[in-house]
């Protein structure tokens, strides 16, 4: 009692608040660090994150820093362990993400439990479903102390350094929610809106700076892309000549492959170039450009966004759009533009025919523009450098929407901690809790009751309703029906209490819970929802009990 009393007064001493802020002060500086170096190696780390570490002594020095080189090299942590030493020991780990595990690799893990770290404070859980969470139990299982920003601790001033750590791995976090990679559109322009004047000649509208800055954002991507008419008009390199980094491919999205013979492009004796085309285009030219070694892939329906899905598939995960405006309006119309960059340089050119950076979007009031997000300006020699997002850096969290839901749909279940049980097959472990099961319920309908052979077919006739809020009620009144039926289903559903359930279905983004975690999992929150149901049930009749005896 004593001791209770004695912590409230503490806690509301003004005295402490202080010191909290300022511990929190030192923290969200710490992760900031951590976020900045993780970000001096962009573009080396693809497919993986940017990871970066700080060590500091419990009086607040920095021990050791390190930083994830590039894919596969030494992790950020055993570096940051390294070479802080004997320091390591009682001192406290700043990680901008948690780390992942390569193929069951723990080095950072291990690295920061040997040298006897006490407190890791993490900035964002691992994006990766797979991985979320893995790293934090693990740590936490060797007693070391684990703060994630937004869940253990929370302050303006640590929301403010998270939110330095979601945008370091926008491209990984939009990549594991969108299906596409993250892509980027570039474009320099005039101060009157034209990327070249009325006869296409473009060279040069922004400073050297300013091209030397294009170099470095194309040295942290994976892949450049342009239109049919920037090969013709620009005769584009394309290569990024900053002296670090490295080389992205290059994609030409081109129709009908009315391209030059002679292009820079068509050199791919230091990077390869992928020429994306509607099946069945200019044969002869395909085989031309096979004979430069430029590859060239053919798509049924040659748009933007089936292009990036096929480079998703093919494991890219950021793309430097550097096209002219009619491709780059289809791409930001068909929703796969996740940021711009525009270099805007103190000239006019004017002409009525000059292009613009972006073509036509149907818009027809100021009140349809899109507003960019998380705005930045910067000075770069020069021109003006804006940029921001269109589309802003997903939920982390999109199998449970929030700490606040989660709890409401089941109280037992921690949203952060929690094991996760996934289903989706009938014939997997769990797969009796699929609304596709062969458990026939039986149901009222119109006056009478009849059965339906599965909870999926008296789901789909006559009920099913465009309507989220019916569709719900339905699927969930017949999921209570076949648990209340067949009671070693309800006893299976009651035996997972505490774990998350998430339908794995990678196509259903309602019912289930996506490819990667992107998914509302619809079914696998009624299935928690009726699980507390049960729960509480059976607590309130143990109480009964507990009260007759
Ligand atoms: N940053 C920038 N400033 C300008 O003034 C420009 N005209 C461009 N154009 C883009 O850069 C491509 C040429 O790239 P290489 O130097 O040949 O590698 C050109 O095709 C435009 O996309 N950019």
């Amino acid at each position: 009692m004593a001791m209770a009393a004695l912590s409230f007064r503490l806690c509301s001493s003004p005295l402490i608040c202080r010191a909290t802020l300022d511990h929190h002060a030192t923290d969200a500086s710490f992760i900031r660090r951590a976020a900045d170096l993780s970000e001096m190696s962009a573009g080396l780390t693809s497919p993986h994150p940017n990871f970066g570490c700080v060590i500091a002594t419990p009086s607040g020095k920095v021990a050791g820093e390190g930083y994830l080189y590039a894919q596969g090299t030494k992790p950020a942590e055993a570096l940051a362990v390294e070479a802080a030493g004997e320091f390591c020991r009682g001192s406290t780990a700043y990680l901008n993400m948690e780390p992942g595990d390569c193929h069951g690799d723990h080095t950072a893990v291990s690295a920061l439990v040997q040298a006897g770290v006490g407190r890791v404070v993490v900035g964002i859980r691992h994006p990766l479903q797979h991985l979320r969470g893995a790293a934090i139990r693990e740590m936490r299982s060797h007693g070391i102390e684990v703060n994630v920003l937004g869940e253990d601790v929370q302050s303006k001033v640590l929301e403010d350094a998270r939110k330095c750590c979601l945008l370091v791995n926008a491209p990984l976090i939009h990549r594991a929610c969108s299906r596409v990679p993250f892509s980027l559109l570039k474009y320099a322009m005039t101060l009157d809106g034209k990327i070249a004047a009325s006869s296409g000649h473009a060279a040069w509208i922004s400073s050297k700076l300013s091209r030397t800055r294009v170099f470095e954002l194309r040295g942290r991507s994976d892949a450049v892309i342009v239109g049919g008419n920037t090969v013709r008009q620009d005769d584009p390199r394309l290569t990024a000549r900053h002296g670090q980094g490295h080389t992205p491919t290059r994609i030409v999205m081109s129709q009908s492959l009315d391209l030059p013979e002679k292009a820079n492009l068509w050199d791919v004796s230091e990077v390869s170039t992928i020429v994306a085309t509607q099946r069945g285009a200019r044969k002869s030219y395909q085989k031309f450009l096979a004979s430069k070694g430029v590859e060239v892939v053919e798509f049924d329906m040659l748009n933007p966004r089936e292009v990036m899905e096929y480079f998703h598939l093919r494991g890219y995960l950021s793309i430097l759009w550097e096209c002219g405006g009619t491709l780059a309006a289809s791409a930001i119309a068909s929703g796969v533009i996740h940021k711009v960059v525009a270099f805007i340089a103190p000239k006019i050119i004017g002409g009525s025919k000059a292009p613009s950076p972006v073509g036509e979007l149907g818009m027809v009031e100021m009140t349809q523009a899109l507003n960019l997000i998380d705005v930045c300006y910067e000075q770069v020699g020069p021109d003006m450098l804006v940029s921001g997002f269109l589309q802003p850096v997903p939920d982390l969290l999109p199998v449970i929407p929030s700490e606040d839901a989660t709890f409401e749909i089941d109280p037992s279940v921690n949203p952060f901690e929690s094991s996760i049980i996934f289903f989706y097959k009938t014939w997997d472990l769990y797969g009796s809790f699929s609304n596709f099961s062969p458990h026939p319920i039986r149901m009222p309908f119109g006056d009478d009751y009849r059965t339906w052979s599965s909870v999926e077919h008296y789901y789909q006739v006559p009920h099913n309703s465009p309507f989220n809020d019916v569709k719900i009620e339905v699927m969930y009144m017949a999921l209570k029906c076949k648990f209340s039926t067949y009671p070693h289903l309800k006893t299976m559903l009651l035996s997972t209490a505490g774990s998350v359930l998430v339908e794995a279905s990678p196509h259903d983004l309602f019912w289930g819970g996506g490819r990667e975690g992107e998914g509302l999992n619809y079914l696998g929150r009624l299935l928690m929802q009726l699980r507390s149901e049960y729960l509480g049930e059976s607590s309130v009749s143990a109480e009964n009990t507990s009260l007759a005896l």
